[in-house]
């Protein structure tokens, strides 16, 4: 199939996973990275600190460069209303998985699309996990591993992270980071990409 870009793009992520599924679609863009700190970001709810986060992100990012559309995400696990963040050390992410063994927990990603003249679109895409129950030998091999520092509760569905699960409702590429489908499209109703 070839997917046509009908504006210029630029994704504002440093996660190379993102990099990689947009790349599917297989237009071309280019990489901006924002700086925004995230923990500043305050809400009322875990749906709207995550669109807020996206929102932060993209906005640096389009504020840099005029004539594209920007492209945003973050992700967030959420385990009974509580986030699970990047575990900061070793403690954390075993804390992190020892929570999510043998439960379910839920993946949002939130994505940002700015147009070149100023126009928003927010959506965020949800997707749930459920882990196997975990031994502690295991976890603490995992960790060990260095996988989980880089990511969002503390494991990578695409990477080791893949052996823990039980059963996932919804699009995993969600979870991965970017809800690629979704993505597709909106950009294709926002008349952004034909086909
Ligand atoms: C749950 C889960 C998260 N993650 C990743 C996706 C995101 O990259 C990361 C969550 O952090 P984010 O803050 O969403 O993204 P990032 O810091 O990697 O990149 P940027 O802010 O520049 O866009 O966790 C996985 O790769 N696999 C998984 O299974």
């Amino acid at each position: 199939m070839n997917i046509i870009a009908q504006t210029e793009f630029v994704l504002a992520s440093a996660s190379p996973r993102r990099k990689e599924l947009l790349a599917q679609l297989g237009i071309a863009f280019e990489v901006i990275t924002s700086n925004v700190e995230e923990t500043s970001v305050q809400a009322q709810s875990v749906e709207q600190y995550v669109q807020e986060v996206a929102r932060l992100k993209t906005r640096d990012v389009a504020a840099q460069c005029g004539k594209k559309t920007v492209i945003g995400a973050d992700t967030i696990v959420v385990f009974q209303d509580r986030l699970l963040h990047k575990p900061k050390n070793r403690a954390e992410a075993i804390t992190h998985l020892q929570a999510l063994s043998g439960n379910a927990h839920r993946v949002l990603t939130a994505v940002v699309i700015i147009q070149p003249d100023g126009e928003e679109t927010v959506f965020v895409e949800e997707t749930v996990v459920k882990f196997k129950q975990l031994s502690f030998e295991l976890i603490e091999a995992y960790v060990d591993s260095g996988d989980p520092f880089d990511k969002a509760g503390g494991y990578g569905i695409q990477t080791h992270g893949a052996l823990f699960v039980e059963r996932i409702e919804g699009d995993y590429n969600n979870v991965v980071g970017f809800p690629l489908a979704s993505l597709f499209e909106q950009l294709i109703h926002l008349r952004l990409l034909t086909f």
